[in-house]
């Protein structure tokens, strides 16, 4: 028999074994970079299950193949065209990967001033920065304006207000971009679709001609360009092209009011495979948008895109020990090393990742629900999973790169996972599994005299 991570897996392609395995397992959505070899799962060169013995689990594992692979993808499908790909950081915001897009010449999409001192520690060019987010603080914005970023994504008037007063106050002019709210259906989960008119994000696209005839009046501001990002994990063209369109309709009304846009940043959210979904390729996504974006006659404009997920999500897996088997009569649970802390995504929007033995065993499948040791009933990180495993064994849960690590927290006073990045037979520690007082360094013992004894 078989061992499959789920039976919802036995959609994924099968992968050709390099050599007679003892048990063959369907291609993980991060192949061909994490694949089988000699019956255990590998990433890149080195097999997962040295990195596991060697740093401990819960273990973030990371090709450093797949994301300049993914970014390289952006760019070829970019070339000959005046473009910048700003990497979402808040994907994955941990310095070597940063480090990596920056060498591979991306700039950054940032939402705080946090990702910007992260941007800037990791080398990132200032001007290829572009901050975007609803709730930026005078603060925040003095410091980007400080240190000279390349565009502030403007999300309301009310911030176009403040911007410009900021601005004039350290005596320069922001460059902004509105960002537009097109009111186009993104088809993906409420949580993640950013682009609908009932969402917070951006100006509605009815008040953004306005909204530019404003900032062209406030001598703080440098109108360089538009912006819109309509959700996450998007898996077909259409809304893209009905949001290409709205912006450029927007284009052309701006430009008709004598306000010149220097660039379009279209955004990011483009989807990756978790289960079954087919997303387009970045290359054929990207010709529909080029296609349309020339037929329109705008096709010699700067493009920004900011990317995300499909830089990084599938270039990680999080590799987990199975603590104990609790077999029972409704429901049987593996209890794993990690939780809702270190992959919060299955708990925050019931997400799939597929999960599989990174040795597998043979035997008759049974299905279990592996759940981390978190107490809370929504610490789950998958239902029903068909496995074959036993209290030691290591599993690895896939597409683990984008939305897990970031999104981590220190819950239940449990550290953050180490992390480990790969490139061919070469690995590196780039963050080290944080220790109890790690979580505690910031706060202070106690000294105010306020508990009275209750004893008699
Ligand atoms: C403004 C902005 N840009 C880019 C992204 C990246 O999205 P994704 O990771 O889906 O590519 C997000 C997240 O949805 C975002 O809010
Ligand atoms: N955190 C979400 C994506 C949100 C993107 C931020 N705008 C996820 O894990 O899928």
């Amino acid at each position: 028999m078989t061992a499959r991570p789920g039976s919802a897996d036995t959609a994924l392609p099968t992968m050709t074994p390099t050599s007679p395995d003892p048990v063959a397992m369907p291609a993980l959505p991060g192949a061909p970079y994490f694949h089988w070899r000699d019956g255990e799962l590998w990433v890149e060169e080195l097999p997962v299950a040295e990195l596991a013995r060697a740093h401990g689990t819960p273990l973030f594992v990371y090709s450093a193949s797949a994301m300049r692979d993914a970014a390289r993808a952006y760019q070829q499908a970019l070339a000959g065209r005046d473009a910048l790909v700003c990497y979402a950081m808040k994907a994955n915001s941990t310095l070597a990967v940063l480090e990596l897009f920056a060498r591979a010449g991306c700039g950054f999409d940032i939402v705080s001033g946090g990702e910007l001192e992260r941007a800037l520690r990791a080398g990132a060019d200032p001007q290829r920065i572009v901050f975007s987010g609803v709730g930026k603080t005078r603060a925040e914005m003095r410091r980007a304006l400080q240190v000279g970023i390349g565009c502030f994504n403007v999300e309301s008037l009310a911030e176009l207000d403040v911007l410009d007063a900021v601005a004039r106050e350290l005596g320069c002019r922001a460059p902004v971009s509105l960002r537009v709210n097109p009111d186009v259906d993104a088809q993906t989960h409420p949580y993640i679709s950013t682009g609908l008119r009932d969402n917070k994000f951006g100006i509605p696209h009815e008040q953004a001609l306005a909204a530019y005839q404003r900032a062209a009046t406030l001598p703080g501001l440098q109108v360089v360009g538009i912006d819109c990002h309509i959700g996450s994990q998007i898996t077909s063209v259409a809304p893209y092209l009905d949001a290409l369109d709205r912006v450029l309709d927007l284009v052309e009304q701006v430009e008709a009011a004598g306000i010149a846009l220097h660039h379009l940043d279209l955004g990011g959210g483009l989807g990756i495979t978790y289960r079954d979904e087919t997303p387009p390729a970045v290359q054929a996504w990207m010709a529909a948008l080029l296609q349309r974006l020339d037929a329109r006659g705008h096709g010699h404009r700067r493009l920004l895109f900011e990317p995300g997920r499909s830089l990084v999500g599938n270039a990680g897996i999080c590799v987990t020990e199975v603590l104990y088997t609790k077999p029972g009569p409704a429901k049987s649970f593996l209890i794993v090393d990690a939780g809702m802390n270190d992959l919060p995504r299955p708990a925050m929007y019931e997400a799939y990742h597929a999960i599989v033995p990174v040795r597998p065993r043979a035997g008759t499948p049974e299905l279990w629900d592996v759940v981390g040791p978190v107490c809370e009933s929504g610490d789950w990180l998958g239902r029903d999973r068909a496995l074959v495993t036993q209290a030691g064994d290591w599993l690895a849960v896939a597409s683990a790169g984008a939305y897990c690590m970031s999104m981590a927290s220190h819950y239940n006073t449990r550290g953050k996972a180490a992390e480990v990045l790969v490139s061919g037979a070469r690995s590196q520690l780039i963050r080290a599994r944080e220790v109890p007082s790690d979580l505690w360094r910031q706060e202070r013992a106690l000294a105010l005299d306020v508990v009275t004894s209750t004893r008699a």
